[in-house]
């Protein structure tokens, strides 16, 4: 979608408006007739389409074609060539949702002043839908691990209060979800929930994305906090905003006001501001890339979303709740869990969190055997796990030490990642690994593995002091 399509029955004047564009560097492609344009539009749909109204000799009149157009692919901005004096045509082709009309004939500067408006107009909506996609993500968010009910207790609190929210935690963990979690259960619920992708929007438009512009011709454009009035505004990824953005939000928050570009009055908005992060903050403020002080007004609340690995005993009950979302939403066969499929997705480690649970699982239900229980088999190959059946691989400090302490360490971390998986439960734990339970205590013990309830939430952690005993 990078080129434009223009549509004239008359081949001296598309040749003439193709030679000025491309002359601009726009890349262009011809139709004589109604035909031949949507057959264009159809191989692919043109980023911009200049459309004669009167089309001799053709099925479809450019009105038909516009209606189309907006049927099929709304956003290709459509711009009309009128004869002299054929306004209420125009205006028509206007109501139909045409961009806007150039008479015949035309000056040139004319006619690009209005390309590169549509353009631009067109780009940025594409903008603000790609930030708003998300917006129709299914909100549900599950689990009973304690490291979970330990995260929902601390949304409930902050539900009914107008409190700027900072969620940190790692990539895919589930932070947006939690912050949709606080907007349903507000009294903003009804209102909306607008994201801005702090990392994805090009520094250069992030004021025009956020504050919105007013312009002679277009008058006024909202930005997305215009947009969520009323609502939460998620600024997702905050470490990746733009120092020079960073103070003008800083304005915003101080203000309670702002201006939108190229305009001058003051527009006032009612929002609550939850922000997310899985870098650390601190560290980006002592880098300067991050603003001290809008760092204290959006981290008023801070809390912290865990990672999948720190609550493994979710991962049977998300797993299986994504099987039937994807069933549900891509008729994928809806296939029960092995216990080996379990186990193995439970000790696995998870760098990408619960979005990437979602993939596999997705991916297991597109390419899988069959309808019955899904098993370890199908879950992702050796060459991503680094093993070959149960062989280890020696990370490289492994391999460097002696055999007593090696599988000091080995035992250290598997019996980490198991009491993690059944929630600090030693009783499930000693069960699945075939010890006694108090074996498996004294085990522990000198291995210096500890368990401790943090906020609520029973974890295993290695004691350094009696490690080194
Ligand atoms: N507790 C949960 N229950 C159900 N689905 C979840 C849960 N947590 C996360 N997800 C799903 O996992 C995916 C990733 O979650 P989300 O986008 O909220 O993570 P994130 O931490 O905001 O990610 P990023 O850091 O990449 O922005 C989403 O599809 C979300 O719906």
């Amino acid at each position: 979608m990078s080129d434009i399509l223009i549509v004239d029955d008359e081949r001296d004047i598309r040749e003439l408006i193709s030679d000025i564009l491309e002359d601009e560097g726009f890349a262009t492609r011809l139709a004589g007739g109604s035909d031949e344009a949507m057959a264009a539009i159809n191989t692919e749909p043109p980023a911009l389409m200049i459309l004669d109204i009167w089309l001799k000799d053709s099925r479809m009149d450019g009105i038909d074609i516009l209606k189309a157009v907006k049927r099929d692919n709304p956003d290709v901005p459509v711009v009309i060539i009128s004869g002299h004096g054929n306004i209420e045509i125009a205006v028509a082709a206007i109501k139909q949702g045409a961009y806007d009309f150039i008479e015949k004939p035309f000056n040139i500067d004319q006619l690009l002043v209005v390309i590169r408006r549509a353009m631009e107009t067109s780009r940025l909506r594409r903008e603000n839908q790609t930030l708003k996609r998300k917006d129709v993500v299914s909100s549900e968010m599950l689990g009973n691990s304690a490291a979970f009910r330990s995260l929902v207790g601390q949304l409930d609190k902050v539900t009914k209060s107008n409190g700027r929210v900072m969620l940190s935690g790692p990539a895919g963990s589930g932070k947006e979800i939690a912050a949709r979690y606080i907007h349903g259960h507000s009294n903003r619920a009804q209102a909306p929930f607008v994201t801005v992708n702090c990392a994805g929007v090009a520094p250069d438009r992030m004021e025009e994305v956020l504050f919105g512009r007013e312009t002679a011709e277009r008058g006024v454009e909202p930005g997305l906090l215009e947009q969520a009035h009323g609502g939460v505004i998620y600024f997702d990824e905050v470490a990746d905003m733009p120092l020079g953005t960073q103070s003008k939000i800083l304005r915003v928050l101080v203000d309670q006001q702002f201006t939108r570009v190229g305009g001058n009055d003051k527009v006032r908005v009612d929002l609550r501001v939850i922000s997310s992060t899985n870098r650390d903050l601190e560290a980006a403020i002592r880098a300067e890339t991050f603003r001290q002080e809008l760092y204290h007004r959006l981290n008023v609340v801070p809390i912290s979303v865990p990672s999948l690995e720190d609550r493994r005993e979710d991962i049977p009950l998300l797993a299986e709740h994504f099987i039937a979302e994807f069933n549900r939403s891509q008729g994928l066969p809806q296939r029960a869990l092995s216990e080996d499929a379990v186990a193995l997705m439970q000790t696995m480690v998870w760098p990408g969190n619960v979005r990437q649970l979602k993939n596999l699982v997705e991916r297991v239900l597109i390419l899988g055997e069959g309808t019955g229980p899904i098993e370890a088999r199908e879950l992702p190959g050796e060459d991503e796990r680094g093993e070959d059946d149960g062989r280890v691989v020696l990370s490289g400090a492994l391999a460097t030490l002696p055999l007593r302490e090696a599988r000091e360490a080995f035992e250290r971390e598997y019996l980490l990642t198991q009491i993690n998986r059944f929630g600090g439960n030693i009783s499930r734990t000693a069960n699945f690994v075939g010890m006694e339970r108090s074996a498996l205590h004294r085990k522990l013990k000198s291995l210096g593995v500890v368990t401790s309830a943090k906020s609520g939430v029973r974890v295993a952690h290695v004691d350094e002091e009696q490690a080194a005993e």
